[in-house]
């Protein structure tokens, strides 16, 4: 096995990323289904035609645990294209009684708050707890950068390395919607294959950290020490989201200087409403680094889930998620319906200009493109 094989292999094989953190190319879109890269050391790289999977070649795979299938299947659920769009919804069907058993984590902080240490020392102590750790990322700038930032095999190379372990760095998606729903179909499909903590990590852009907080069960800030600077600037939007803040680097000169910024946190949160409903929200130091403290936050999420399991708030969190999830794809949907609508897009430069120029009233502008939308969509019944 030359090298770059033993990069994909180490990966998880098609559809993870290549050693630069980069996906290949093939990766999305018209895909990876179809076609396999060519692996003849010395070729050029190039694009064979491979046979389809079907349905059950992904649920047999996925549920045996088998990383290339999910690999595979997660790129499916990542594409764009119409035909995957239904294979990947009956895969998810198949699946949809082997998920949920998991327990799912978010991850946020500013660049350099140290998350991909903490995840690399996190999930590498939860494997070696016997734990089965998915790692993913939500990250809403990959689809400017073409590349994601976040959650990339680079950035964790001890856990890549991991046979308990399996890291997808964010998907493209485009606006976060999209990003939102693949990964959420993803954490589904890493449950299935029988992950049992996912870790999904963002770095707080714009909404991304309100989308994490809708798809995990615990909600965790990695911080930096100078609490005071950080408290008057945020942060209590994010503050009211977590259930942890975690202060990072917590080592040599800095020790003491977390442990104050850890005093000062926990007399912020007490005065703020807490995000879980029976949960004191409180500030932990570590040393992400040297691995000290990661054990001692286990310890706080396993306490988490054991007093949300048993007073309901767990379960209840987990339904309103679906729910709102649901409702979120419904908005996206009508709302892209609409704007593509050859009615709509023919009248709303008119109607723009009229609000703009103070000649009609917004709510009545706004009426009469619905009112022309939905007459066109009923003259199309
Ligand atoms: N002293 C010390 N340094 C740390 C610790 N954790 C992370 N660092 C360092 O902080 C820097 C940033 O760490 P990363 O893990 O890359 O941080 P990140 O939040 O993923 O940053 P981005 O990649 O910018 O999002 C690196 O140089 C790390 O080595 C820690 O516990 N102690």
């Amino acid at each position: 096995m030359n090298g770059e094989e033993k990069q994909q292999e180490r990966a998880g094989g098609e559809g993870a990323v290549d050693g630069q953190g980069k996906r290949p190319e093939w990766a999305d879109g018209e895909s990876a289904s179809s076609y396999v890269q060519a692996k003849r050391p010395s070729a050029p790289k190039r694009l064979v035609k491979r046979k389809e999977r079907s349905v059950a070649d992904y649920v047999q795979g996925v549920l045996a645990g088998d990383r290339t299938l999910l690999a595979q299947a997660i790129t499916l659920v990542e594409s764009n294209a119409a035909r995957h769009l239904e294979l990947a919804q009956q895969v998810l069907n198949e699946l949809l009684p082997h998920v949920g058993r998991s327990i799912r984590i978010g991850v946020t902080g500013v660049p350099g708050a140290g998350k991909s240490t903490f995840i690399e020392a996190f999930g590498t102590f939860l494997c070696e707890q016997g734990h089965r750790v998915a790692v993913l990322a939500v990250d809403p700038t990959s689809s400017l950068t073409g590349g994601s930032i976040l959650g990339d095999k680079t950035r964790m190379e001890t856990l890549a390395r991991n046979p308990r372990a399996f890291i997808r760095p964010s998907p493209s998606g485009g606006a976060l919607g999209g990003v939102h729903r693949k990964t959420r179909e993803t954490m589904m499909l890493c449950e299935a294959a029988g992950y049992d903590i996912i870790l999904v990590e963002t770095v707080g852009v714009g909404q991304s950290e309100f989308v994490v907080r809708g798809m995990v069960d615990f909600f965790l800030l990695l911080a930096l020490t100078g609490a005071g600077d950080e408290l008057q600037g945020m942060k209590r939007g994010i503050m009211e989201l977590v259930d942890a803040i975690v202060i990072n680097k917590a080592d040599g000169d800095n020790k003491e200087k977390a442990r104050a910024a850890q005093k000062e946190y926990n007399q912020f949160l007490h005065y703020l409403r807490p995000a879980t409903p029976g949960w004191q929200t409180k500030a932990y130091t570590c040393s992400a680094l040297l691995g000290e403290g990661i054990a001692d936050i286990w310890q706080v999420i396993e306490t988490f889930v054991k007093t949300t399991k048993q007073s309901g708030v767990f379960d209840d969190r987990r339904r309103q998620q679906q729910k709102d999830w649901m409702h979120a794809m419904i908005k996206e949907y009508v709302e892209t319906r609409f704007f593509a609508d050859p009615i709509v897009k023919e009248k709303l430069p008119a109607l723009e200009n009229s609000v703009i120029s103070g000649s009609k009233p917004v709510t009545a502008a706004v009426r009469e493109l619905i009112e022309a939308y939905e007459r066109g969509i009923g003259g199309q019944i």
